[in-house]
């Protein structure tokens, strides 16, 4: 029995659990969200029925963590940070050097540092959570659960870029993939809900927060997913553009001035995606409210970024020669009735009969199709604390 701390860093919030192990009982979990943003805000859920709630901005992931570090033992979710046997960190890049989780070392450190160009958003926040950690519990091993893991078993016509081949092979350049622990959880969680064995399942998962990634997942493997060699590749986001023509890099430093890097990370990863469109908000909430209230751009800036996702429902169907079961996750796809009916909207003639009315559902496990509805379609909340928790105790009792 012990108890692991989980830490998952993404781009605009800390989440985190505390959870007993094997058992996997949640001894506390909580957010802190809209770092960087205004009207920033924290939830601890602790003591079974207890809950804290706070409205506090984070100028960045490590004020929010360490006022983590003080409510775990405020809240007396611990007595003291030695009961904690283990800490396990998401860290998004795993790059060529990471197929599976690992340890972490000095060793393993630098070599996630040497990741961060590839998830400039991510692999930061992830070792400011490791170094945070290391602060408060100097003795305690940790391990580094990497996103792209998970999509390792996609097949090389998915992995590879129609590229020179060569550039694979000297440089790494593939398609890596990510949110992998939450599109594994999700989709072992969906054959759960339908009674029926994962290996005979077709799934599309739509892990849709700040970042969003689609994945195809065939007999509970990973064949295809839409980000790429970085989380920047796929659908439109919160800051980033998802797929472009290429050719618009060039031609925007042409314009602009800007260097290939500043095109890159702060226009592309920052400021595009529904910011960009809509100039209010990255925050799927704000937008929903402008589009309300019809404030400029906030209606096309949500037509962008769902009719993106709802192409690649017809994609990925189309890879698996069929689906039985399409899934909705993450902050945006669990909670937003608005996102999942723009792209569900019209895919009946592909099978999927979805109820309106079930899809007012919010945050919890559900269908929303109609009984008869040949093709699925499920809210599943994602955990990929627990499978981190998972992972970290399978890699240490390894070790
Ligand atoms: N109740 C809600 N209704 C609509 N959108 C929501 C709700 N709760 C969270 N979101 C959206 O989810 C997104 C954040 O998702 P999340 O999965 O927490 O992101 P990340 O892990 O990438 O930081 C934000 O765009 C936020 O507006
Ligand atoms: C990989 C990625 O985009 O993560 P997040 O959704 O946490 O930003
Ligand atoms: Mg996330």
């Amino acid at each position: 029995m012990s108890k692991i701390l989980v830490m998952n860093c993404g781009s605009s919030s800390v989440k985190f659990q505390v959870l007993q192990m094997p058992e996997e009982n949640v001894l506390a979990k909580g957010v802190f969200e809209r770092i960087g943003l205004d009207q920033g805000h924290y939830s601890i859920q602790f003591n079974e029925t207890e809950k804290l709630k706070e409205d506090k901005n984070f100028s960045n992931h490590e004020e929010a963590i360490q006022l983590l570090g003080k409510k775990l033992l405020e809240l007396k979710i611990i007595e003291s940070y030695s009961e904690i046997q283990a800490v396990g960190h998401r860290v998004v890049h795993g790059g060529e050097k990471f197929h599976d989780a690992v340890v972490i070392t000095d060793k393993v450190i630098a070599d996630i540092e040497a990741c961060t160009d590839l998830a400039p958003l991510h692999n930061p926040a992830n070792l400011t959570g490791i170094f945070e950690c290391q602060k408060l519990l100097p003795n305690t091993p940790a391990v580094a659960v990497f996103d792209t893991a998970f999509h390792q078993t996609m097949p090389e016509s998915s992995y590879l870029y129609s590229l020179p081949y060569e550039y694979y092979e000297k440089y790494g350049i593939r398609k890596y993939g990510f949110h992998g622990s939450s599109h594994k959880y999700v989709t072992q969680r969906a054959a759960e809900l339908l009674q029926r064995p994962i290996e005979q399942l077709r799934l599309i998962s739509c892990h849709i927060g700040n970042g969003v990634s689609i994945a195809a997942v065939e007999g509970g493997k990973s064949i295809d997913t839409s980000m790429g060699f970085t989380p920047l590749a796929g659908v439109a986001m919160g800051t980033r553009s998802g797929n472009i023509d290429p050719a618009l890099i060039p031609f925007i430093m042409d314009k602009t001035g800007k260097t290939a890097n500043e095109v890159v990370f702060d226009i592309l990863n920052r400021k595009s995606g529904m910011l960009g469109v809509s100039g209010i908000s990255s925050d799927l909430r704000d937008i929903e409210d402008a589009a309300q209230e019809k404030i400029g751009r906030a209606e096309t800036a949500l037509e962008i970024f769902a009719s993106r996702i709802h192409k690649y429902l017809g994609s990925y169907t189309a890879r698996m020669y069929g689906v039985d079961a399409i899934i909705f996750t993450a902050g945006v796809g669990e909670n937003s009735s608005v996102i999942r009916e723009k792209v569900l909207k019209g895919l009946e003639f592909m099978g999927v009969y979805w109820d309106p009315a079930l899809n007012k559902v919010r945050g919890k496990e559900a269908f929303v199709n109609y009984p008869h509805s040949p093709v699925k379609v499920i809210v599943i909340p994602t955990n990929e604390e627990v499978m981190i928790a998972r992972d970290a105790i399978r890699v240490l009792a390894n070790h």
